[in-house]
């Protein structure tokens, strides 16, 4: 990965000071110094020499929810970042309140960042989802914010797909059942309903990362696979893909749901989708609980036509963990655990140690570019822009970080303000709204700075400003 920290020829850099990144709005000084400090980005760490940091690494407050992995918070806390980790999730009062002073958050899939917790986060820069899904933060309101959003793509994706892979042969065998009656002391031997899965038909709602796995490891089982995905994809194997929801539900034994959350997927499979379904046919949710209408597949599980199901995802879940799942949670959750081969795992389709620790050193690599460097590679609610580290051969130089409402004019006002210097590179892009101009200046004096800011703050255009190095 590319480090932000840089040998210091000389000691005298060392006084330099710039202005901080952080809109001016860190609670400590509004001016930082470079650093020297015995940990880096790029591995220096125990080194004993100097190093340049682009700002004072310490001041930077991070709030990693959900017990974010140890890899991840390692290399948060080698940066200097004050790091603060807690094992759950928190409700959106209490993080109105958290998030108030912190620049950078990490969350899984539970925390919600709404609009209202972003306006409350003032000083909030960026924010990592340490998972696939993105659906929690309200990715709009972040942009139109200036907070960048990374998430991790697919590093718990082969974890889900062995997650369902065990589900197939144990909804097919029963295998929940028959442990909990035993468990009970009651021997039940049956081979009624139970089925080999060699020759069955697996029918996976969206053909993504997971989906293409799962697919995989599917037919080295000797199923049969069809898929159905809003674009045309290149199938795995001898995958087939199918050109409409109700031909994947009418064809399949076991349907498979991977998509994202989004308005087009809520309640993508109700009741009209169940009776679609092949009598005594299974369903598989491990994507979000807004997917599947979970009273409409109790219904289904009690008449019989479905056999069997898995869920891993649910419209509310707990915050952490001891909490029950209860009808106080969703008012059907103790008639869902009442019915026979429905098995109920607690959102663990990506907890596995390999995923988790791939994850926390993904995202975290991510935030520490985006802190330090301002580099938006992987973002999923900004442009992706970046721009090479600046070497030692650049004195005198500033990293500017301009983010602006996507409006005519803007680069014209702003090439004005950096014109006074000598701009070395420059890289610019938009999405959406919202647009993000990165600038290597050279010949900045020390006593510049605080304008040079001042002047791209002023501007009716800004969202935030960032001056690096
Ligand atoms: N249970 C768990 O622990 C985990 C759950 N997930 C969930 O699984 C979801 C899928 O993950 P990936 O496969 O990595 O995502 P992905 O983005 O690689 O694939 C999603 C696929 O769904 C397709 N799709 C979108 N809307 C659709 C629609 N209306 N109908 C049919 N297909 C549609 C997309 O075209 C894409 O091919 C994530 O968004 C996340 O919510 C992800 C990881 C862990
Ligand atoms: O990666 C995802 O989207 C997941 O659903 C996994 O969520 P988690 O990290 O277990 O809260």
């Amino acid at each position: 990965m590319p480090s932000a920290a840089r040998d210091i020829p000389n000691s005298d850099n060392l006084s330099r000071t710039v202005s901080n990144s952080f809109n001016l709005s860190l609670s400590t000084s509004p001016v930082a110094t470079f650093n020297s400090s015995s940990s880096s980005l790029g591995g220096h760490k125990g080194t004993s020499a100097k190093q340049l940091k682009p700002f004072i690494t310490s001041d930077i407050k991070v709030l990693l929810l959900e017990n974010v992995n140890k890899t991840g918070q390692d290399i948060l806390a080698r940066q200097g970042y004050q790091v603060e980790a807690l094992k759950s999730s928190l409700s959106e009062d209490e993080l109105v309140q958290k998030i108030r002073d912190v620049h950078v958050i990490g969350i899984r899939s539970k925390t919600k960042l709404t609009s209202k917790v972003l306006h409350a986060a003032k000083n909030l820069i960026v924010i990592g989802c340490f998972c696939i899904g993105t659906n929690q933060v309200d990715l709009k309101a972040a942009a139109q914010n200036g907070i960048c959003v990374f998430n991790s793509p697919f590093s718990n994706s082969r974890s889900v797909a062995e997650l369902v892979i065990a589900e197939i042969i144990a909804l097919a065998r029963q295998l929940g059942d028959r442990s909990n009656e035993l468990h009970n002391g009651v021997w039940n031997k049956v081979s009624a309903g139970c089925w080999e899965v060699r020759g069955k038909t697996l029918g996976i709602i969206g053909y993504g990362h997971i989906g293409n796995q799962l697919s995989v490891l599917a037919e080295a089982m000797g199923m049969r696979v069809v898929f159905y995905d809003v674009v045309n994809l290149m199938s795995m194997g001898t995958a087939q893909q199918v050109n409409s929801l109700n031909a994947l539900l009418a064809g399949a034994d076991f349907v498979t749901v991977h998509v994202p959350e989004l308005p087009e997927t809520q309640n993508m499979i109700g009741k009209e989708q169940l009776e679609k379904m092949r009598q005594g046919s299974y369903l598989i949710n491990a994507s979000r609980g807004s997917v599947v209408d979970i009273p409409a597949l109790i219904e289904a599980s009690k008449s019989g036509k479905i056999a069997g199901a898995a869920l891993d995802v649910y419209p509310n879940e707990p915050g952490g963990n001891g909490n029950y799942f209860n009808n106080e949670i969703n008012s059907w959750a103790e008639d869902l655990r009442a019915l026979k081969n429905i098995i109920l795992t607690p959102h663990i389709g990506g907890s596995t140690e390999e995923a988790q620790s791939a994850i926390g050193v993904e995202v975290a690599e991510a935030l520490v570019r985006y802190v330090n460097e301002g580099a938006t590679l992987g973002a999923v609610n900004m442009p992706e822009v970046n721009l090479r580290s600046l070497t030692l051969d650049e004195p005198n130089h500033v990293r500017v970080v301009y983010i602006h409402k996507n409006v005519p004019g803007v680069l014209r006002k702003v090439n004005e303000i950096l014109g006074d210097h000598n701009v070395d590179k420059q890289m610019t892009d938009s999405r959406g709204e919202v647009a993000y101009l990165m600038a290597d200046i050279s010949n900045v004096n020390t006593s510049e700075i605080k304008d040079l800011y001042q002047s791209l703050e002023d501007l009716g255009s800004r969202i935030r400003t960032r001056v690096l190095y």
